[in-house]
């Protein structure tokens, strides 16, 4: 064969592949309407039974020289490719996507700003035990510059013979703390028929891990329109995280923070494994502030000043971080909180690294 008839076959080929971009073009354009429609009709994008209806037609149609399987793998990459189209066009559609909205959301509670260029800190006890203990750490916190306070008045405890919080004595508590400190309140909720109490009381409320995917509490939540802290399952991916948040802005409620606090893996070194590529990635993917929850990730006091250097480093918008007067005697996950000598090292070291905003 000469070079030129070489050449010749060389161009047709080209031409073919621009036919085929073609023709796979068109196709994803259909494929696209096929996405609007199925979305209309709340019909799963991913169809395996018309996927491998069609693969059978053109397995029957196939004259060669390609054998069966390598047409049902190039055809099922070409499937593959339309399916991740129409997720594409999916997340688009998201309310808490960047594709959707460009800018951060800023979050504006009594003067602070969440997911704004000053970073913020969310500290306090695990659980709200008593006034005096809540007074105590408010007054330590509030000489730092802290502006956020959290305490649980509703406690989601593994086991129910385990302290379950004051309930309404605890969130009376957190307000008037809150109050006589001029900072802002968070408390985590359960169930929807505590979120107008909490709305009375505390400032935002905080959707913790076990509840991520608490739909009707979602659902309650989005309607109300208070800020809430939606904390990531232990078990939840970052796309189920997005999905529940969209849960409460698709009810009008934008007032949405992330907060990633670990997930369950098999290292036993840490109570659950601190996620910090999750960070960058909600950043990217969202508009929505995103904090760290340091205390519930790692577990241990040791190692919250390195791991807080790299939830900032990593681009968060903010931190947690647990803290009692005395946390030898805490009702509820003493081994995790600092105390109040520990917070202010702490804290010092930490703004010496990333100023804080106050
Ligand atoms: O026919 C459909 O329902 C489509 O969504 C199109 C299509 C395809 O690319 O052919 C895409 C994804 C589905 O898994 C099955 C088929």
């Amino acid at each position: 064969m000469s070079t030129s008839d070489l050449e010749a076959l060389r161009n047709k080929l080209d031409e073919i592949n621009v036919q085929i971009l073609e023709l796979i073009s068109n196709r994803a354009e259909i494929v696209e309407k096929i996405g609007i429609e199925k979305q209309k009709q709340g019909i799963p994008r991913f169809d395996p039974v018309r996927e491998s209806r069609m693969l059978e037609n053109l397995v029957q149609k196939n004259k060669g020289p390609f054998d069966d399987a390598t047409v049902r793998h190039l055809f099922k990459q070409i499937f593959k490719a339309s399916l991740e189209l129409l997720e594409e066009e999916h997340k688009k559609h998201l309310l808490v996507t960047r594709k959707r909205k460009h800018e951060d959301t800023v979050i504006h509670i009594k003067g602070v700003g969440i997911g704004g260029p000053d970073k913020v800190l969310v500290a306090g006890p695990c659980t709200v035990e008593s006034y005096g203990q809540m007074y105590e750490v408010a007054a330590s916190l509030k000489a730092q510059g802290v502006t956020i306070l959290r305490g649980g008045a509703y406690k989601s405890r593994t086991s129910p013979y385990d302290f379950q919080g004051l309930g309404k004595e605890g969130l009376e508590i957190l307000h008037k703390v809150g109050g006589q400190f001029g900072m802002i309140t968070v408390s985590e909720i359960m169930d929807s028929s505590e979120l107008e109490l909490a709305g009375q009381y505390i400032d935002m409320v905080e959707i913790g891990a076990k509840n991520m995917q608490n739909f009707s509490l979602l659902k309650a939540v989005g309607d109300s329109g208070i800020p809430v802290l939606l904390k990531r399952g232990n078990s939840a991916t970052l796309e189920e995280l997005l999905l529940s948040a969209e849960y409460i802005v698709s009810r009008g409620n934008a007032q949405v923070i992330l907060m990633e606090r670990g997930i369950r893996t098999y290292e036993k070194w840490t109570r659950n494994t601190l996620d910090i590529s999750a960070v960058p990635i909600l950043k990217k993917e969202s508009h929505l502030p995103v904090l760290v929850d340091l205390s519930h990730s790692t577990g241990r006091k040791d190692i919250v000043l390195p791991c807080a250097k790299a939830a900032l480093a990593a681009g968060a918008d903010g931190l947690l971080v647990e803290v009692h007067p005395d946390p030898s005697i805490s009702l509820s996950d003493g081994q995790q909180q600092l105390d109040l000598k520990q917070f202010a090292e702490f804290y010092r070291d930490l703004n010496a690294f990333q100023p804080f905003g106050s």
